[in-house]
């Protein structure tokens, strides 16, 4: 199993931050320092990451490199999109056989893009204590074992996504890829824009699982499920962009919570993206095949929708009247739980409740 990726999220949820001894006081004048953040809770933290950490061995290393919490969540949308898709009009109905490929075409494209990224930021991973002991970052990994694993998996992956489902879900991968390590990763230095495109390029995987099972782009239902994927990041990477402040100013990325450190901004982008996030899930169960429903299945599940949406709102709106790391945590949490509960709603609502 993975180590650092595991360890550092685990850490996330639970603990405060890690904070960099070094340059405390210059980083001091742009991000004051988190007031959750002691002495005591920096001990307890480094101690229980000391009792977690498991030994490393090619295996963990290998799957690490995949970003394996990443893929894991890739696929829940993937099952979600294609359950969908086979209730559409163009929908058409998976064998066993298809969903396997399915999902281990996707896990793979979407493991060699998590790869991918880690060949081309390690480097600048090794400035942060929460990517330091990635395998290419720490050298236990040869750069040119991790490049060839990037070039097997996004191979493979390609070539059965093709080989059962033609062109369409295979392109979208391909375009999926090329996005998130093509111009996402280089844009984390420049712009925090990045999240925009980082959010496009975790939201189009819907459409690999959504035409793979017959979906066509032009479905309302489909755009609504990359709504939600689009907008469910912005609360999901803010609360992490406050958490880790320090550590992406000290290396060098460009973040909404590094060029505006009050919080402020990110608070918002939290706020508008849940609501936005609830607001597709909502037409998506009020229009289940493009046209307007107005049944007791669409009043519940709409309902529904929302009611899934609420505990991160208000995760959000608290954030909002006083950023810190407590609350970020809280949001991040939430950002976990409602991603699937949404998706759960909605896709009994298309299968026909
Ligand atoms: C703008 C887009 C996104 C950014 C910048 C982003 C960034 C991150 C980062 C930095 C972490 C923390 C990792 C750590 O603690 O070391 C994380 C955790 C996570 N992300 Fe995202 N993410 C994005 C989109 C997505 C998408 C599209 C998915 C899947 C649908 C996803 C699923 C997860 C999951 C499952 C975790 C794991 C939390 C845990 O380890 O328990 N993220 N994300
Ligand atoms: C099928 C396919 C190609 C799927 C790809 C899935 C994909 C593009 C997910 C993107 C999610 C994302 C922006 C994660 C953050 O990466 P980061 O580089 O900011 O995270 P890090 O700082 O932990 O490296």
């Amino acid at each position: 199993m993975a180590t650092d990726y595991r360890e550092s999220s685990t850490a996330l949820l639970d603990e405060p931050p890690v904070m960099d001894e070094e340059n405390d006081g210059a980083l001091d004048r742009v991000i004051p320092p988190a007031e959750d953040d002691f002495d005591g809770a920096l001990d307890a933290t480094e101690s229980k990451r000391a009792s977690r950490r498991r030994e490393p061995t090619l295996t963990r290393d290998l799957i690490e490199l995949t970003k394996p919490r990443i893929v894991m969540m890739i696929l829940v949308t993937t099952v979600a999109s294609a359950w969908i898709a086979m209730a559409s009009p163009a929908g058409v109905s998976l064998s066993l056989l298809a969903w396997a490929v399915l999902l281990l075409g996707t896990g793979l494209v979407a493991g060699s893009a998590g790869a991918a990224n880690q060949v081309w930021e390690r480097v600048i991973d090794t400035l942060m204590p929460r990517t330091a002991s990635r395998p290419l970052a720490s050298r236990r990994m040869s750069l040119t074992l991790g490049v060839t694993m990037t070039a097997i998996a996004g191979l493979v992956g390609t070539g059965l996504l093709a080989w059962q489902f033609g062109v369409l879900p295979a392109a979208v991968g391909v375009a999926t890829w090329a996005l998130y390590v093509l111009v996402y990763t280089p844009m984390k230095t420049r712009t925090a824009w990045n999240t925009t495109v980082g959010a496009i390029a975790g939201a189009l995987p819907v459409f690999m699982g959504y035409t793979a099972a017959g979906g066509q782009l032009t479905d309302l239902s489909g755009w609504m499920l990359f709504g939600v994927l689009a907008c469910w990041q912005y609360p999901h990477f803010m609360a992490i962009a406050w958490l880790y402040r320090r550590q992406y100013a000290e290396a060098g990325f460009h973040m909404t919570t590094t060029v505006e450190p009050t919080g402020r901004s990110a608070a918002w982008q939290s706020i508008i993206g849940t609501v936005t996030l609830a607001s597709c899930g909502v037409i998506a169960c009020l229009a289940p095949a493009g046209q307007l429903i107005l049944s007791p299945a669409s009043f519940l599940t709409s309902v529904l929708v929302i009611a899934a949406c609420w505990p991160l709102l208000k995760a959000s709106l608290r954030f909002q009247q006083n950023p810190e790391d407590t609350r970020a945590r809280k949001m991040l949490r939430w950002s976990l739980v409602v991603l699937p509960a949404v998706l759960l709603v909605m896709t009994l609502r298309m299968i026909g409740l």
